[in-house]
């Protein structure tokens, strides 16, 4: 028998990771030793209660933050071994953002949007790629509008596109969706999820809202620093019952 080869590609991964915030008395262990990887083709959530590190992994695993011990790769590099401009050039080349706040440049067009990081690095991009993204995300009868002229929703399915455009390897997004309603944040996060699966890319989104982390292919739960839990096929009311059990009876 022929081995198939559908090994599925880690996108990106943290190993052992610890991340001490300050020093001395304040010092506090944000993450304690969190071994994880993102596959590619799969959007994956982090979720936990509030302070239990799900930023600072987010920031570490993407290269904003460094960390204490242990590991952060990005396909086969090590993020540790990079100094600060090849750190640079690694999440301008071969990482997407997407934040709460869409961040797009309100003078450009969308279409210019879309190419910027493409822009800046003097990189022509893919030219059917572009065409093809802009697609997935719904935008062609947008392309010369302005942000000013757009739905949130729109702006921030823009900001999707914009972080797909340069071919990264990976997509980080942080509560991508708390600035819309609920319709408007559903449809990106059914964006981001495929997105993911038909640019075989993968897209990870820290959130507090079990409803978007339902719409992740699996959903990893932190506290206090440390990977606890992992659910797949995800749903909002199991999610919730979840993060229900976190809470400590007062
Ligand atoms: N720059 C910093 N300096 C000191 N402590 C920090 C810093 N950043 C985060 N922390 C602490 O590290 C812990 C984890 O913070 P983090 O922001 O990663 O958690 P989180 O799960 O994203 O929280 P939230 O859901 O409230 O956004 C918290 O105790 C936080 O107070």
């Amino acid at each position: 028998m022929t081995a198939t080869a559908t090994t599925t590609r880690t996108a990106a991964r943290v190993a052992d990771a610890v991340k001490v915030h300050g020093a001395g008395d304040t010092a506090v262990r944000a993450l304690d030793g969190v071994t994880l990887g993102f596959p590619a083709g799969r959007f994956t959530a982090i979720m936990g209660p509030s302070g239990s590190g799900k930023s600072t992994l987010l920031h570490c695993a993407a290269g904003l933050d460094t960390l204490t011990s242990g590991s952060a790769h990005i396909g086969d590099t090590e993020l540790g071994a990079l100094d600060d401009r090849r750190l640079t050039l690694l999440r301008r080349d071969r990482i997407g953002f997407v934040f709460q706040a869409f961040n797009l440049v309100p003078t450009l067009t969308v279409a210019e949007n879309v190419r910027l990081p493409l822009d800046l690095a003097g990189r022509r991009g893919d030219p059917d790629w572009i065409d093809a993204l802009i697609d997935v995300v719904g935008l062609r009868d947008r392309l010369h509008h302005r942000p000013s002229e757009l739905s949130g929703g729109q702006q921030q399915r823009v900001a999707v596109a914009r972080a797909f455009a340069g071919r990264p390897d990976v997509v980080f997004a942080d509560e991508p969706t708390g600035n819309l309603d609920s319709r408007s944040g559903g449809e990106v996060l059914g964006l981001l999820g495929r997105a993911a699966r038909e640019t075989a890319r993968a897209v990870v989104m820290v959130t507090h809202d079990p409803v978007a982390a339902a719409h992740a292919d699996e959903v990893v739960f932190l506290a206090d620093g440390r990977l606890v839990d992992r659910m797949a096929a995800p749903t909002a009311d199991r999610v919730l019952d979840r993060m229900k059990a976190f809470e400590v009876p007062s």
